[in-house]
């Protein structure tokens, strides 16, 4: 078994609670309340630009050319592509580029966010990837679930976030941060492993926690 195959397997509890998390269906089936879904646009946003600077991060700790390159590929992809996903459904849904820009960050959005950058500022790369990993790859396999379900990726509001998150371009960027995983994992020792293991399983549940968030609309209690 890989080192990714490890950890997935492991985190499979969350990630199970996150496909069936009512925000998560409610996309696929058209459902979901879309005062939730502006306010998960809104934070996701916010957290997409911290995710940036962790993956501008890997450039700097990258060892070679070859993996510097694929993180300023990865970085590009999510500034350009990932983001001018939210940028769209920003203007159609009435939030001005300022405003979403402006948005104060909730409480996960913000522990999300300084985690990933904690993680990366003290680690290796292996931590900083172990890090970002369910971000990328967790949407992908979401993305995936949901464009099987009848009519979700036509569907008028919600069928263009999930064509975007179940698309081979958006699903190569956790490929290669999976590969890039698997090549550092080796020759490391078990506490190693189990290190990079638990970092994964917290963004892991960072991740449900974010989508509990947005389907709650839960800001800061006071
Ligand atoms: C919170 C969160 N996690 C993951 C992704 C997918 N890049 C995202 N847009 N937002």
């Amino acid at each position: 078994m890989t080192f990714s195959e490890r950890i997935r397997k492991t985190a499979d509890p969350i990630w199970k609670a996150s496909h069936e998390h009512p925000f998560v269906q409610g996309i696929g089936h058209g459902t979901l309340d879309i005062e939730s879904f502006k306010f998960f646009m809104r934070q996701d946003y916010k957290y997409l630009i911290e995710y940036s600077r962790v993956m501008a991060m890997g450039t700097v700790l990258a060892p070679d050319l070859d993996t510097m390159s694929g993180f300023a590929k990865a970085l590009d992809d999510t500034l350009n592509m990932e983001m001018e996903l939210h940028r769209s459904y920003a203007e159609r849904l009435g939030i001005s580029r300022e405003e979403l820009e402006a948005t104060e960050p909730g409480p996960i959005t913000h522990a999300y966010s300084s985690y990933m950058m904690a993680e990366a500022q003290k680690g290796s790369l292996a931590e900083l990837i172990a890090a970002i990993l369910p971000c990328a790859w967790s949407y992908y396999e979401i993305g995936l679930e949901l464009a099987t379900i009848p009519g979700a990726t036509e569907h008028e509001q919600y069928g263009e976030w999930v064509r975007m998150y179940a698309s081979e371009e958006f699903g190569a960027i956790g490929d290669w941060l999976i590969g890039k995983l698997d090549e550092l994992a080796e020759g490391k020792t078990e506490a190693e492993l189990d290190r990079l293991e638990a970092i994964f399983l917290n963004t892991s549940r960072y991740e449900y926690m974010f989508w509990d968030m947005a389907y709650k609309q839960e800001g800061w209690p006071v």
